[in-house]
């Protein structure tokens, strides 16, 4: 993968007080540990400043995120792998949990745990190309930690997400768009954010605190869940990374991901 060139995420404020996270690690913005720990200090940002929104997006063209970074597993050191997913952890609490208004703009591809961090948003806008979203672990012999399928059971029909995390289905946009996975879509990058901000406008004359509250009571379940399960859903984590026949499938993906890159 090309070497890191600039700062990982990019965290800006418009004229209208919105702040605008990118995401920037090139290629396709893998979360490895460091891209994680820069967005959870992004996402701590915005809290601490009191922005009433955010926007969440990405530099690349084509990429909104590949997820994480499968090199954060394979044949990992145990203790760098246990800070990873506590920092995934907390990254997905914050986002999930945040009080402040949350929109994804979807530039790109989005699967696994790119489309967990568009799902943890409140809104979510898909450029329209041959771009794909959807949870896909299933297709890599990796099972979804309960918390991502509560995430897409809390965005799309429950039976549409069963059947979508079992299949390791990869939603088109209109796809996504029929099924509800994303609420519009968009013909480019400004375009997605423009609507985002559309989203966001339509909270000026909504009392804040009275948002911020019912949004955190019906994100409540996932949360607490969570947070109840944190050490256990750590410990399965790491017990999956230490199964030969898991780290056989990922070896395989690695060198399928690599074939493809070279064609
Ligand atoms: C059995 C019971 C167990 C019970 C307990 C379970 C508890 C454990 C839970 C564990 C859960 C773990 C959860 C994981 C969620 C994830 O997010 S896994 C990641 C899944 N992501 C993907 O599958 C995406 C893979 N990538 C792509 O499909 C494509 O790259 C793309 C569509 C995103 C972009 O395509 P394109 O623009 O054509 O780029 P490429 O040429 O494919 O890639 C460029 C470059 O990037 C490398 N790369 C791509 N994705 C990743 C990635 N996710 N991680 C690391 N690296 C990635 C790719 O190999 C290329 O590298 P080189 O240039 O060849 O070096």
């Amino acid at each position: 993968m090309a070497a890191q060139a600039g700062p990982l995420v990019d965290l800006s404020i418009d004229n209208d007080g919105i702040a605008i996270l990118t995401m920037n690690r090139p290629p396709v913005n893998s979360l490895n540990l460091e891209l994680l720990e820069e967005i959870g200090k992004s996402l701590d940002e915005v809290a601490k400043n009191k922005t009433k929104s955010m926007i969440l997006t990405s530099s690349s063209p084509s990429v909104f995120s590949a997820g994480l970074d499968i090199m954060e597993m394979y044949k990992p050191d145990l203790k760098r792998a246990e800070i990873f997913w506590t920092t995934l952890q907390d990254v997905w609490i914050k986002l999930f949990g945040s009080s402040y208004i949350t929109a994804a703009a979807i530039n790109g591809h989005a699967p696994a745990g790119g489309c967990l961090l568009s799902m943890s948003c409140e809104y979510r806008v898909m450029v329209e190309g041959k771009y794909t979203i959807g949870l896909n672990e299933t297709a890599l012999g990796i099972v979804a930690p309960t918390w991502f399928m509560d995430t897409m059971c809390h965005t799309i029909p429950i039976r549409q997400a069963e059947y979508a995390l079992t299949t390791a289905r990869m939603f088109t946009v209109d796809e996504a768009l029929q099924v509800g996975l994303i609420d519009e879509s968009a013909s480019d990058k400004a375009d997605a954010i423009d609507k985002c901000k559309k989203f966001i406008r339509k909270f000026d004359k909504i009392p804040s605190l009275a948002r911020a509250v019912t949004k955190q009571k019906i994100r409540e379940g996932p949360l607490v869940r969570l947070q109840k399960n944190r050490q256990q859903d750590t410990a399965e984590f790491l017990g999956f990374l230490k199964n030969p026949k898991i780290q056989q499938s990922l070896e395989m993906y690695i060198q399928s991901l690599k074939q493809k890159a070279a064609k």
